[in-house]
């Protein structure tokens, strides 16, 4: 085999055997022949029972469309139930228990906080997430639009002082609320300095006053009498006052603040699958040095930005001396998680000795742990965790056997890379509808490693709109986010969680704020996941980060998790109120935007996967809002287009049509981009068009509705050109 290197009975593609030859292994502990001759070992015994899982999904699938078809009309759920549970789709439950893991960082067993999710094959924006543990609200607040632009205060490339009034007032008011002074305001603060332990304020009257409450300031830097940086802390979280008197912004201020540090990112996920586009060894080989190079703490990326060369590396920790004169620091960086790719794709970096590729989950899961086993092994000047463990997100797993093989292929890893048992912590993704009814008896099989749930609700509809297929025509995609079914599947994660006992344990997390510019109304909306009972939730960028950091200041959730412990409520009738439309009576101007809203998506995402290998993009909806679309979105799209052509709400040449049209939309957003190649003058000839309209076309014979199928093949399709 050309490219390839037979070895252990795995042909390896030949720069990922150097690469791991030559980075990965040198100081792991692992010599090379045992590491190839166990890694094919390992390979050869999970293949079979990987396939065996998938080979069950599309039984059940297969079933259920049966039923839907023997079983026309409204859903009977007694009927419905009895036959989820006759074909162990909804599974026997196991008896009440606890979850035991131990190794747990501060980050997840005592604090609650944001959680930044970054595409790991982009080095500027991967380093920038892993940095996002400190932000800086004055920045959040300038560039977004939680301050309003109207009166003078609008954003502009110069510096505009109306609008750095607004700023200031808005972050001194959230000095007021969560570190209040008795009867006056930060605003009054002309000095702030350290006497006897305390932190003591002198107000512009004269008067000097101290906070509500004292015991929230815990630490500083610089001179007792001129501190150059307060620490706060409050549910267990941080803010830091900066001071300068000389700085820009500093002299101007009163108390001569120049900015409030907050911090963000407790944890990052440092992501290998809906986010980016590896459909290869040389992708793979890119998403592993970026993850080899954050866990052994020498990733390195330089770009120009503005007119400036900027180097970007890891941020060191934070100094500090304690009220008593102590010195301490706080970690400068986010607590590193890796998302793994799911049990379904393959790879061809590596195959077996038939030449068949082997499954990329099952890759992931050895290379990426070997790869952070370097920070276990204290080989990076920063440690990632201080409690030896690595965090492995595994998505899009369905049901309690999914799980359970993803617990031993963990503790196969364990062994042959010569970790102590439980070392891989797992953070399960909620995300597919076999696990949500299954949850109890999915965090069961990992009891002693969890360290995450998550409601994934994008991929989420994606599977539910898959796996009801045959019922009936869904609902529009903008009335999912309030339908029963998903409002119940969020309840449901809560009530599980919980009732598990992930409390100190294990982070219950929730969705993606999915328009990264609209950041007021995610300062509005997004406490709502705290009330539910989160205590993390996923923003898609470090100002995002920032900005959601204080809800978790405004809002305690360890008292609400307390409160939500007491309740539980059984919501599975509600989890199988399948969204299907009750009736049928969108006009056709609803049913065209529908489309046309859809089908802008598909291909404004789809055109940078294909052509430019980006797996992650803001893209304008039909209301020229930017979305985040990523795999799972596409997913959401591409189902529902599915759906209303297989229930002949529209016509195939309707779809065909609106697909050409908002390829001409689409064309005309990405006008000032050099790189980019338009698709509608070429349709015959756009793989990435072509790749669109296969995701709808072929939609509903996509296994369980997923996108990287298509989305892999067409890639390398279009890189096979790009080379001729
Ligand atoms: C359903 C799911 O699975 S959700 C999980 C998958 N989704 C994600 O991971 C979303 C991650 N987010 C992103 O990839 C990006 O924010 C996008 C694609 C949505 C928008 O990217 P852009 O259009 O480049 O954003 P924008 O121009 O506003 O900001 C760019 C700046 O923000 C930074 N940035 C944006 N997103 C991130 C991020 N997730 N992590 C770190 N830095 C980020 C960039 O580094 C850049 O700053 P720099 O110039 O200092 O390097
Ligand atoms: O992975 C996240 C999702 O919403 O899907
Ligand atoms: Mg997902």
């Amino acid at each position: 085999m050309i490219g390839y290197v037979l070895i252990s009975n795995l042909y390896v593609d030949e720069k990922l055997f150097e690469f791991i030859n030559s980075r990965v292994l040198p100081g792991s502990g692992l010599t090379r022949d045992k590491f190839w001759e166990e890694f094919s070992e390992l390979i050869h015994d999970f293949i079979p029972r990987n396939n065996k899982l998938l080979k069950e999904r599309d039984t059940l699938h297969q079933r259920i469309n049966k039923w839907y078809k023997e079983n026309e009309g409204a859903l009977n759920m007694d009927a419905y139930q009895s036959f989820l549970k006759e074909i162990n789709y909804i599974e026997a439950e196991v008896t009440d228990f606890t979850v035991n893991t131990q190794g747990i960082d501060k980050e997840i067993a005592i604090q609650s906080g944001p959680q930044l999710v970054v595409p790991v094959d982009n080095a500027r924006y991967a380093l920038n997430a892993a940095n996002a543990r400190w932000g800086s609200l004055y920045d959040a607040l300038y560039g977004t639009d939680v301050i309003s632009e109207d009166e003078g205060a609008e954003r502009s490339n110069r510096y505009n002082p109306q609008r750095g009034k607004r700023v200031v007032s808005y972050a001194k008011q959230f000095l007021d609320d969560i570190f209040p002074i008795k009867a006056h305001s930060h605003t009054e603060v002309v000095n702030y300095s350290i006497m006897d332990s305390n932190l003591v304020m002198e107000l512009g009257n004269g008067e000097s006053t101290m906070l509500s409450d004292k015991a929230k300031f815990i630490g500083y830097r610089g001179g007792r009498l001129d501190p150059e940086a307060i620490l706060l802390k409050n549910n267990h979280i941080h803010v830091e006052i900066q001071i300068d008197k000389q700085d820009k912004i500093g002299s101007e201020d009163n108390a001569g603040i120049k900015d409030i540090l907050i911090e963000s990112a407790l944890t990052t996920i440092l992501d290998c699958e809906d986010s980016v586009a590896a459909v290869d060894a040389n992708d793979k080989i890119l998403v592993y040095s970026n993850l080899l190079g954050l866990m052994k703490g020498d990733l390195s990326t330089s770009f120009v930005k503005g007119s400036q060369k900027v180097t970007r590396t890891l941020q060191s920790d934070r100094q500090y001396v304690s009220p008593t004169g102590n010195e301490f620091t706080l970690q400068g960086r986010s607590l590193m998680f890796i998302r793994n790719v799911g049990h379904l794709m393959t790879t061809n970096a590596i195959l077996d000795e038939n030449q068949q590729e082997i499954p990329e989950g099952i890759m992931d899961g050895v290379l990426t742990s070997l790869i952070a086993k370097h920070d276990i092994l204290r080989n990076s000047n920063y440690q990632n965790s201080r409690e030896a463990s690595i965090y492995i997100v595994k998505p899009k797993m369905h049901g309690s056997k999914e799980v359970a093989f993803a617990n031993e292929l963990f503790n196969r890893i364990e062994e042959m890379i010569d970790l102590d048992k439980n070392t891989l912590k797992i953070g399960v993704m909620d995300e597919e509808r076999r696990t949500t009814l299954n949850l109890k008896n999915c965090i069961y099989q990992v009891r002693e490693r969890i360290a995450f749930i998550n409601t994934g609700f994008l991929d989420r509809t994606g599977d539910e709109i898959h796996t009801s297929m045959e019922l009936g025509p869904m609902i529009r995609k903008n009335e999912m986010k309030t339908s029963n079914w998903l409002q119940s599947y969020e309840k449901s994660n809560v009530n599980v969680g919980l009732a598990t006992g992930l409390q100190g344990h294990a982070q219950i997390g929730k969705g993606m704020w999915a328009m990264p510019d609209l950041m007021k109304d995610m300062l509005d909306q997004k406490g709502n996941q705290l009330k539910a009972g989160a205590n993390t939730a996923w923003v898609p960028s470090p100002i995002a980060a920032t900005l959601h950091a204080l809800h978790y200041h405004q809002i305690n959730v360890h008292q609400v998790q307390r409160e939500l412990g007491q309740q539980y409520d059984d919501v599975r009738n509600e989890i199988l109120d399948v969204p299907v439309t009750k009736t049928i009576n969108w006009t056709p101007e609803e049913i065209q935007q529908e489309l046309d809203n859809n089908a802008q998506g598909i291909l404004g995402y789809v055109v940078r996967w294909i052509d430019m290998g980006i797996g992650c993009s803001k893209v304008p909806d039909i209301n020229n809002i930017s979305l985040m679309e990523d795999r799972a979105t596409l997913r959401i799209s591409s189902q529902h287009i599915a759906n209303w052509l297989y229930h002949d709400i529209c016509t195939k040449e309707q779809v065909m049509e609106t697909m050409k049209r908002m390829a001409r939309v689409v064309d005309k957003q990405n006008s000032g981009d050099p790189e980019y190649k338009p698709m509608s003058n070429n349709l015959d000839v756009s793989i990435a068009f072509q790749a669109a309209c296969d995701l709808v076309f072929k939609g509903v014979d996509q296994p369980n509705g997923y996108t990287e199928p298509i989305l892999h093949s067409r890639r390398l399709e279009a890189k096979a050109k790009i080379k001729h």
